[in-house]
């Protein structure tokens, strides 16, 4: 389980992390998204250890980076490319990494296997693709069978076969009861991998629950043609809805149940009818924008 708790961070008069409390539980893939410099890489920091936190903590399993005993073994991170030396193979790389993380040479094999890497396995990681450092990346973090997995942006780089591979990945991973916490500034980018949503915007908590929820935060706008708008309009404005558009109505105020009833009150015929549900970035964009 990831935790924060009030947790702060101040750079002078900016505060980058405010009093940021969320959760992200065993079993579940958590999306933690806000847009551009509203403080996730800082708060990955500190679940990391990599910076301090003004204030509040910052909890794997209950405890600061700090306090656990065997880091590599709790918590796998994606934090930034470039983690290889260019010269050094994918294989190579791992198996360096593998004896910090205590883990087997087998268990580099079956990782290579498990990100698709085995065919270029024996390559430079200088010529490796950006989905593939993705990849050699996402492998690196699991090598120490880690129960929590955080991930800053990792699905930047990656084709849609890649999301699909990372999909599977992340599923299998929290199906087997382990804790994915995978940042992100673009909620589509993530709406086909995550369970749970956290979003923040100036480092502050906007809105936490599962990213089903979302879809019921916002009401959907009547969208009506029919062969006389003018009186249509007027028709609906007298059952209290507000109406903008001239051929197609926008309706707000009423159902499109209610509103194809004042139509046919009205003696209107109607010829299209339909509810305008937002897609998922607009609902993130109002709920995330400053
Ligand atoms: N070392 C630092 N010194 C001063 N200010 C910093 C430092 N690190 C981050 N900040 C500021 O803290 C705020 C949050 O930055 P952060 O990188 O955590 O945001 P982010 O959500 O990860 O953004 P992005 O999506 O662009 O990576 C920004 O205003 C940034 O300028």
């Amino acid at each position: 389980m990831i935790e924060t708790i009030e947790l702060t961070k101040a750079y002078g008069k900016v505060r980058a992390v405010d009093e940021l409390s969320f959760t992200a539980l065993p079993g579940r893939v958590t999306g933690f998204l806000g847009l551009n410099g509203s403080g996730k890489t800082t708060t990955l920091r500190m679940l990391l250890g990599l910076t301090r936190p003004t204030g509040g903590a910052a909890l794997i399993d209950g405890r600061p980076f700090t306090g656990l005993k065997r880091p590599l073994r709790a918590v796998g991170a994606v934090l930034e490319q470039g983690i290889s030396h260019p010269g050094q193979s994918g294989r190579a790389h791992l198996v360096t990494q593998a004896m910090s993380a205590g883990a087997s040479r087998a268990r580099v094999d079956l990782l290579l296997d498990q990100v698709g890497l085995t065919d270029a396995a024996d390559q430079r990681t200088g010529d490796y693709s950006l989905g593939m450092r993705q990849r050699l990346a996402v492998a690196t973090a699991l090598l120490g069978e880690p129960p929590v997995l955080i991930l800053d942006e990792p699905a930047n780089g990656l084709d849609p076969s890649g999301v699909a591979w990372l999909r599977e990945l992340l599923r299998s991973y929290a199906h087997a009861g382990g804790t994915v916490l995978i940042s992100s500034h673009l909620l589509a980018e993530l709406a086909q991998l995550i369970d749970d949503v956290v979003i923040i915007a100036n480092g502050r908590l906007r809105h936490e629950g599962p990213l089903a929820g979302l879809y019921g935060m916002t009401t959907g706008r009547v969208l009506m043609r029919g062969r006389d708008p003018g009186r249509l309009r007027d028709a609906l404005r007298r059952a209290g809805a507000e109406v903008a558009g001239d051929e197609t109505l926008e309706i707000d105020g009423l159902s499109a149940a209610e509103a194809g009833e004042v139509a046919f009150a009205a003696g209107v015929p109607v010829h299209e009818l339909l509810t305008d549900t937002p897609n998922l970035e607009q609902i993130f964009l109002e709920l995330a924008g400053t």
